[in-house]
């Protein structure tokens, strides 16, 4: 494992904070598990928080108990795994799939269209992994409640089907054991965004058919690196971004550099966002975009090349990234540990949907209708169409600043335009961007020289949700949702899943405009229309 790093300008400033951590012995006290690390605020949480410091050799004796479950799964078909898990119960494994090429269908959303697509595949090889620390996420409780009911519509035991994974006493733990579920319970020291090691990061995998053993191995054989003041990577990383982050330089673009690895930034976003956004502070991670001008910006590549390049197997990577994270967590003096504003989102959704109770959401009234666009929020200057949005939107943003695109909606769709075999591959690369919402970032990237962000929701909500709310108050907000045309009922709860859906964005619209941002929702009338338009109308800006 190697960190290559270039300090460029920032080399002064990165040596001062290297030489007082280690001054302070803190590579050491870290790799020990010393828990008064963040600051005594942090202590007791950090206390029972360190336990993915050890998982390399720990997580080992879960393997025998993974075996059998995936020697089980295999005896009865179930090849098709689907993991519902929101943020640090989904992102790893979602890598570790990719990675792998071994196939998992990711449930962290509430949008209905994509949950249908899950629910098209043979229900009768189906295994779903439900992964939850608390127990109580409910995006991940309504998956749960949605296949029980497919198994049994399908004369189907969900008990044969399911395999819980969550902390020792959860709820969900309850639950599992009185249906006669397989329950695999993970380590109750180790936060979710730490919890890639864990049983969190590979009993999924490993059902859908990774090799687990290795990432415990190559994790294993970095750990002895990190014990030391020099030559250890993630004091390197660590102390590359909290010293940016201190001097200005907050927004750390990730690029994937010719590495073997698939999807990691993606799962570093959470780690980091959600580690590092409070009390006004934060590093804000920007995933998929180029190099930028700004000065607030710098990139950090995943694989051989690069300025400031981290190279490595998986497993590796995601110690030295942990490790690296509480170690800026320290630099910038905060708990990295805690999410302080995640539940504020999730307080908002409950109350909108409570206030609500059979009538209809508190959307508002749209400020213009732009073809199958429709835009609600303030804005100011008499707007006449989407393009004069868009335009405020950019400048809106200030020095320092960014703009964060959030879409609701279903991540999968632009599969429909660009079915795979059907044309070659730069066709159907071309034609997926043409109907892939999330080209509005490269779009809207090309008109600013601030950060741009984008997220699918509710998923970001669990990640760089945090850094929005509890971070800098530097975010310009453009959420975006769209019409359900083929929803899905919740069994046993008052909500479907699109209802649950939209209530979850204008819950966090609420949390976003109580602090004063700017932020606007665009409603597509029509997805697919839709998202041609807005593409059409950013190209042209
Ligand atoms: O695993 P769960 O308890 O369901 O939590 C899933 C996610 O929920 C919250 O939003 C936290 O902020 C995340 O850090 C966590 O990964």
């Amino acid at each position: 494992m190697t960190v290559e790093v270039n300090l460029g300008d920032g080399g002064k400033a990165v040596e001062a904070v290297r030489n007082e951590l280690v001054a302070d012995g803190a590579p050491a006290a870290l790799a020990a598990g010393d828990p008064g690390l963040w600051g005594p605020k942090a202590r007791s949480e950090a206390e029972i928080r360190l336990g993915w410091l050890n998982l390399p050799l720990t997580s080992r004796e879960l393997l025998p108990e993974i075996t059998k479950l995936v020697e089980k799964a295999q005896a009865e078909g179930l090849d098709h795994v689907v993991l519902a898990g929101m943020g640090g119960s989904s992102l790893a494994p979602e890598v570790i799939c990719a990675t792998q090429d071994v196939p998992l269908t990711v449930l962290d959303t509430t949008d209905p269209h994509q949950v249908r697509r899950a629910l098209a595949a043979p229900i009768e090889r189906t295994l779903v992994v439900v992964s939850s620390k608390s127990g109580g996420t409910i995006e991940t409780d309504s998956h749960r409640r949605i296949y029980e009911k497919a198994f049994r519509d399908a004369g189907l035991d969900p008990a044969e089907h399911m395999v819980i994974v969550t902390d020792p006493g959860s709820p969900l733990e309850q639950a599992a054991i009185e249906a006669g579920y397989q329950v695999v319970l993970a380590d109750p020291n180790v936060g979710g965004r730490y919890s890639a090691l864990s049983a969190f990061g590979l009993v999924p995998s490993a059902l859908a058919g990774a090799d687990v053993r290795s990432l415990l191995d190559e994790a294993a054989a970095v750990q002895p690196l990190l014990e030391g003041a020099e030559g250890n990577p993630g004091l390197d990383l660590g102390v590359l971004l909290g010293a940016h982050a201190l001097h200005g330089r907050d927004k750390l673009v990730l690029r994937d550099a010719a590495s073997d690895i698939i999807g990691l930034p993606d799962w570093i976003e959470q780690l980091i966002a959600e580690s590092t956004g409070k009390e006004g502070k934060g590093i804000l991670p920007v995933v998929g975009a180029d190099a930028a001008e700004a000065d607030d910006q710098y990139v950090v590549s995943i694989g051989p090349d690069g300025a400031a390049a981290v190279d490595g197997p998986l497993g590796a990577q995601f110690l030295v990234w942990e490790y690296a994270t509480a170690v800026a967590g320290r630099v910038l003096g905060i708990n990295p540990f805690d999410q302080p504003n995640v539940a504020e989102s999730k307080e908002n959704t409950t109350a909108i949907l409570e206030e609500s109770g059979d009538g209809p959401l508190p959307a508002g009234t749209p400020i213009l209708t732009d073809g199958p666009v429709e835009v609600y929020g303030e804005v100011p200057g008499d707007p006449k169409n989407l393009a004069d949005v868009l335009t405020w939107l950019l400048r809106a943003i200030s020095e320092r600043g960014y703009l964060a695109i959030m879409a609701y909606l279903d991540r999968e769709a632009a599969f429909d335009a660009a079915p795979v075999g059907e044309s070659s591959f730069e066709e159907m690369t071309e034609t997926w961007a043409g109907a892939d919402v999330a080209t509005l970032r490269a779009l809207l990237d090309y008109r600013t020289d601030h950060a741009v962000t984008f997220g699918w929701g509710p998923r970001f909500l669990h990640s760089t949700g945090q850094y929005h709310k509890g971070g800098p108050a530097a975010g310009v907000f453009l959420q975006i949702t769209g019409a359900v045309t083929d929803d899905v009922e919740v069994p046993g709860r008052p909500y479907t899943l699109g209802r649950l859906q939209l209530a979850q964005a204008l819950g966090d619209l609420r949390a976003l405009a109580s602090r004063g941002r700017p932020a606007v929702r665009l409603h597509l009338t029509d997805r697919v229309a839709g998202v041609r338009h807005l593409l059409s109308v950013a190209e042209e800006l």
